[in-house]
């Protein structure tokens, strides 16, 4: 395997050397990268304009579009790091559950997993059912030059919420019925789903993909003893099938200041932190040898620029002891955001951070 965390391989070596890898690795970095979970999407024009008429589905199918749409962000707003164009259910679409992303809604299962019976929707993920994957990062990486790529994918719990509720879901009321009553089920799904959920990110790391990041945006829903009984087994699974590759592996979940310590037990190098728990906190609860990455509440962007600023320096200085750390919003880009309050961000933190 020719990218085992070595600056040769399929990584040039500036890629490997650039600020956000060098800071997911916790080395000395130029500036304190940036980049924005949600970066590619509706706040951006030239977004609304290429998606015209297309469903997001298949969108994320077509490897010209999917580059191009991963690159506007980087174009526009110079951040350190593409996020590839996609969806946590593509790989789940991919394997053929009959599912959609309807439009202001989110995913929609049309048969939701809530018996033995219905796991069988959940077969095995092979390469060639996401070729376009392969075929968009080939594009992408050659496109982007020394810029690293970040693959990602939906972690077990958060697509199991996805695949039990039917769809988006407040109390997640299923899922957990599903989590308490029938744990042996529930470890299975989850088994199922830390296998596809292996496979789609060793696409992407095998076509060039520099970091991935493991999406479990609705695990803040459960109490660190549910996590560490329920969970944990299925994103170590993720995290361990990933590490031989030796890329950054980041992993981020919503309202999970009480997990954090447990996320990176899971098995991340870079752990993802919400707008609720200030860095240095932070890095107390997840303890040494991780980087951070994080954590301007996205609302705060709707704020006046002043505002903006001292703001984000809170976060700067929060994390000013810190060995690495990659600068993120707590959660995606809302879709209502003024791009160039995103482009002025990247500034203020380049600017800020510069050594
Ligand atoms: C929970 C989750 C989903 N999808 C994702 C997550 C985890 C991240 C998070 O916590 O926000 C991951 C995701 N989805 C999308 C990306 C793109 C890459 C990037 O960050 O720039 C990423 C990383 C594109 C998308 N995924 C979706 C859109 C919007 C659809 C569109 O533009 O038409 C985009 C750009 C659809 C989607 N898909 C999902 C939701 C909740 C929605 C929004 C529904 C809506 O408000 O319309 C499920």
């Amino acid at each position: 395997m020719s990218a085992k965390g070595s600056p040769t391989g399929k990584q040039p070596t500036a890629t490997y050397d650039s600020a956000f890898l060098r800071a997911c690795r916790r080395e000395p970095v130029p500036h304190t990268p940036v980049w924005f979970m949600r970066q590619a999407g509706r706040s951006l024009p030239e977004y609304r304009k290429v998606r015209e008429g297309i469903p997001m589905l298949e969108s994320c199918m077509r490897p010209e579009l999917v580059t191009e749409i991963t690159l506007q962000p980087v174009r526009r707003h110079g951040v350190d790091a593409a996020i590839y164009f996609s969806d946590i259910v593509v790989p789940l679409k991919a394997i053929g559950v009959d599912l959609d992303i309807k439009p202001g809604v989110g995913p929609v299962v049309e048969r939701p997993i809530r018996t033995r019976a219905d796991l069988a929707q959940l077969r095995d993920l092979t390469p060639e059912d996401v070729s376009y994957v392969t075929e968009a990062i080939g594009l992408l990486t050659a496109e982007l030059g020394e810029t690293p790529l970040i693959g990602f994918a939906g972690a077990p719990f958060t697509l199991a919420s996805y695949l039990v509720e039917g769809g988006p879901s407040r109390n997640h009321e299923h899922t957990k019925a599903l989590m308490y009553g029938d744990p042996e089920l529930w470890a299975d799904l989850l088994d199922r789903l830390a296998d596809i959920t292996s496979a789609f990110l060793k696409v992407q790391i095998e076509a060039g993909a520099s970091a991935v990041q493991l999406f479990d945006s609705w695990v803040g829903a459960l109490a660190p003893a549910d996590y560490r009984r329920s969970i944990l087994p299925a994103s170590s699974k993720v995290f361990e099938a990933v590490a031989e590759y030796g890329v950054p592996r980041i992993h981020f979940g919503v309202g999970t200041g009480e997990l954090l310590g447990l996320l990176g037990e899971a098995g991340a190098d870079v752990v993802g932190v919400d707008w609720r728990v200030p860095l240095d906190e932070a890095a107390r609860r997840v303890g040494p040898g991780k980087a951070l990455q994080g954590n301007l509440d996205p609302a705060v962007l709707f704020a006046p620029r002043e505002a903006v600023e001292a703001k984000t320096q809170e976060v700067l200085d929060a994390a000013a002891g810190l060995a690495g750390h990659v600068f993120n919003l707590g959660h995606g880009v809302l879709p209502t955001t003024e791009p160039d309050a995103l482009t002025r961000l990247v500034e203020y933190v380049h600017t800020r951070t510069a050594r």
